[in-house]
């Protein structure tokens, strides 16, 4: 199945698997094959599998370090597949330290980040997309990316890859048959189900894309950066998307001179907001800096709102009200434009499009029309609020459903160009195997230790 080696392990790890610090309740957790023997000295007998026994806790020399439940779970039924055992004693950080001490010095190891969760993947307990929700779900900051990390965690994502991968083997073998049996004179290309076919993956696999893009919205969000002259209303449009005082707001022109950065969620997406100092020509040389870091943050964002003051000006047209920003921008696909103060030109609020760049309208200080910009934000970003039961999906499951998407054009390219077989079946091996990079049934040893380094200590 795996393209990799991995060294069966032996040692026994141990860890704090709830978070440090004080608690009603702190677990220690072991896994591997000392578990049990450790198990038996500290509370005195061979423990039920399963079974919460309540006793005290003591080291070899019987003193008395804790009292509390002793769990344990013989492999491979246990979360990492192998033996576990937990105490699960009081949450203070003395009491944790001295209980984990405890199990170093009866032979188990300090886990590395992410160690218990490595081996639940390499015992087949989960595979890779389930123990990235589990961090997901640990790390996730919505309600609704909490959710769908769950459903991940559950095998929802893996299981739309899982098809993918069940209907390209199906193609291949097919295609494959007919390389290897010409004599049985199957005109694979002629008879038209193999286009069908790879059809059919191609836009399954492109339904599981957009689905995956809204699992890394919910999960990474949109990063914005608010861009414009000095008292434009920069700091205020911030104020008002995140509903606090964040910015300082003065009449002051460059009173921001630094990045300030704010993050808030827009129905479950979270976005990173960030304001800029106002773009002029300064003299002063912490402001000039200051304008370097906001053409820093542009050159990086996921969408750039150009902000103007209506009173002053009165065209629509990006391209006219600002030539030196759009020139030095290059390309107007990541960018809308705001008209602030509308509430003092007494100018309608809304998006319209001009010169193929969204303007929006409205006032910050009022706060009219925010909500068509906040609207405008999900939308740009493919960003659905009232889709229901999605995963949570990482930037690095996009990039492989990506290249298995180019894998399948090549393909179709092969099939109807050149009616080449052995190149389309070659392609849709490739496919394949990039869709299995995300489950991790094709993946690198370097990919797991990035994945599980990541990871909290005790996972
Ligand atoms: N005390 C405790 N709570 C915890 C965990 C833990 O390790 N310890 N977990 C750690 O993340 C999560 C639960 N994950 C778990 C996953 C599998 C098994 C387990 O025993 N699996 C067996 C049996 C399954 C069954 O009875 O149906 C198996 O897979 O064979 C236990 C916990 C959250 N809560
Ligand atoms: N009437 C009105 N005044 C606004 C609006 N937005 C901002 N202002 C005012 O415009 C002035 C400048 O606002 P800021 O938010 O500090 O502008 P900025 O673009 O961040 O300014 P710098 O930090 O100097 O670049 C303040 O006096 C705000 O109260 C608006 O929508 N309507
Ligand atoms: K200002």
């Amino acid at each position: 199945m795996t393209d990799f080696q991995y060294a069966t392990d032996q040692d026994t790890i141990a860890a704090q698997a709830t978070a440090p610090g004080r608690g009603g309740v702190g677990i220690i957790r072991l896994s591997g094959p000392k578990s049990l023997a450790i198990a038996q000295q500290i509370v005195g007998f061979e423990p039920k599998p399963r079974y919460a026994h309540y006793v005290p806790f003591r080291t070899t020399n019987q003193e008395q370090l804790d009292e509390g439940i002793a769990l344990y779970f013989p492999g491979p039924n246990s979360f990492t597949g192998e033996d576990v055992f937990e105490l699960q004693g009081h949450g203070g950080p003395v009491i944790m330290d001295m209980l984990l001490s405890h199990c170093v010095a009866l032979g188990a190891r300090l886990a590395r980040p992410g160690e218990f969760s490595e081996r639940a993947f390499m015992n087949d307990k989960m595979d890779l997309t389930q123990a990235e929700a589990i961090a997901d779900l640990i790390d996730s900051t919505s309600e609704q990316a909490a959710k769908c990390a769950l459903r991940s965690l559950q095998g929802a994502f893996s299981k739309r890859v899982d098809e993918l991968v069940e209907a390209l083997i199906h193609l291949r073998i097919y295609v494959e048959a007919a390389i290897d049996f010409p004599e049985e004179e199957i005109d694979f290309i002629g008879d038209g189900k193999v286009a069908a076919e790879l059809a059919g993956i191609k836009n399954k696999l492109i339904e599981v894309l957009k689905e995956a893009n809204q699992g890394a919205l919910i999960r990474e969000g949109m990063s914005v950066v608010i861009a414009g002259r000095p008292n434009a209303g920069k700091s205020s449009l911030l104020n008002a998307l995140s509903g606090k005082e964040s910015a300082i707001v003065t009449n002051i022109e460059g009173t921001t001179r630094d990045v300030l950065r704010e993050h808030i969620h827009l129905d479950g997406m979270p976005l990173h907001i960030i304001d800029t100092a106002g773009l002029r020509d300064s003299p002063d040389e912490v402001e000039r800096i200051g304008i370097q870091r906001a053409w820093d943050e542009i050159s990086k964002a996921d969408r750039i709102l150009m902000m103007v003051d209506s009173q002053s000006i009165d065209s629509k047209d990006p391209s006219e009200i600002w030539p030196e920003f759009m020139e030095k921008l290059g390309d107007t696909k990541h960018l809308t434009l705001v008209r602030n103060k509308v509430d003092l030109t007494k100018e309608s609020t809304g998006i319209e499009m001009i010169s193929g760049v969204s303007v929006v309208s409205l006032s910050a200080k009022t706060g009219e029309g925010v909500n068509d910009l906040t609207e405008h934000l999900k939308a740009v970003m493919g960003f659905d609020s009232t889709t229901e039961g999605g995963f949570i999906a990482r930037r690095r499951h996009i990039e492989a459903l990506n290249k298995a998407n180019r894998f399948l054009d090549a393909g179709y390219e092969q099939l109807h160009g050149y009616g080449a077989g052995e190149l389309l079946a070659e392609d849709l091996k490739e496919a394949q195997q990039a869709l299995s990079e995300i489950t991790g049934a094709f993946t690198s040893d370097d990919l797991l230790g990035r994945i599980f380094g990541s990871f909290c200590i005790g996972k």
